[in-house]
């Protein structure tokens, strides 16, 4: 279940801590349906952007604002988010975890969505885990269910804050997969340490600086178009502007 997609665009988007400014007045536009990367050295202040626009931080010195491609406010409901840890409930079965948003929003027990729960399952190759609690499962099949959890919701746009870096090479694979085929109707922004990572799997890359400057990674399209050679020479040119940050 998706609503219509929607693009995202972020203004004057402010944030201090103890006085302190990490960024000030940044903007960045995604069109709908496309999936944008974030990358940056360690500590310049990307997971508190995606918090900012997911509306987690509230505190003195955060400032945004955001709307949707054509202008519109966007609700809090227009945002999903999907972090490193899978963050399940570990009193709740698989199923119920997918179905504890439902819940929190007051909607009552439904079979359908019970069914829609199921299908997703299946289709992540967990449906024999469906009633199982989050402890028996590997990492990969716990963050296959925050995948899944992700996409109970019917948010058009989904933030996402490393949410394969914990698993292994394999794995992640996999995940890119599935998360590339059954996210392609939503506007993903994600942040990531990978540049790989970036490049296989986004239409744009974003790059934050350690002085609170966006820019875009230009590679002469979009980075999952690339050849493999041309994908390898982007990779090494993205380690370069990274390190000399
Ligand atoms: N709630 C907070 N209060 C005070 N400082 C914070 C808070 N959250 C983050 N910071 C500081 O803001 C800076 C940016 O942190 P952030 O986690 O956004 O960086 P990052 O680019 O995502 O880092 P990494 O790549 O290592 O995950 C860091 O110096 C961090 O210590």
């Amino acid at each position: 279940m998706t609503s219509t997609p929607l693009g995202l665009t972020v203004e004057e988007a402010s944030l201090a801590y103890q006085g302190t400014p990490l960024f000030e007045n940044l903007s960045l536009t995604l069109s709908p349906s496309s999936w944008c990367c974030l990358l940056g050295r360690s500590g310049c202040g990307k997971s508190s952007l995606l918090r900012l626009i997911a509306g987690l931080d509230t505190s003195k010195g955060a400032k945004v604002r955001l709307s949707d491609h054509a202008g519109n406010a966007l609700p809090a409901q227009a945002f999903a988010w999907m972090a490193q840890q899978d963050a399940l409930f570990p009193w709740l079965s698989v199923i119920e975890n997918l179905l504890l948003g439902d819940r929190l929003q007051g909607q009552s027990k439904s079979s359908a969505r019970r069914a829609e729960a199921i299908a997703l399952l299946e289709t992540l190759n967990l449906a024999d885990k469906a009633e199982a609690r989050p402890y028996v499962l590997s990492g990969g099949q716990r963050q296959r269910v925050a995948l899944a959890r992700t996409l109970m919701r019917p948010s058009p746009i989904v933030l996402m804050d490393e949410p394969f870096s914990a698993v292994d090479a394999i794995t992640r694979y996999d995940l890119h997969q599935l998360a590339t085929s059954l996210l392609s109707d939503r506007t993903v922004l994600m942040v990531t340490h990978d540049p790989g990572e970036a490049l296989h799997l986004s239409d744009r890359i974003l790059v934050l600086s350690p002085s609170g400057r966006l820019a875009p990674f230009d590679c002469g399209g979009p980075p999952k178009a690339l050849s493999l050679s041309q994908r390898a020479d982007a990779e090494q040119e993205l380690i370069t502007l990274l390190g000399h940050q």
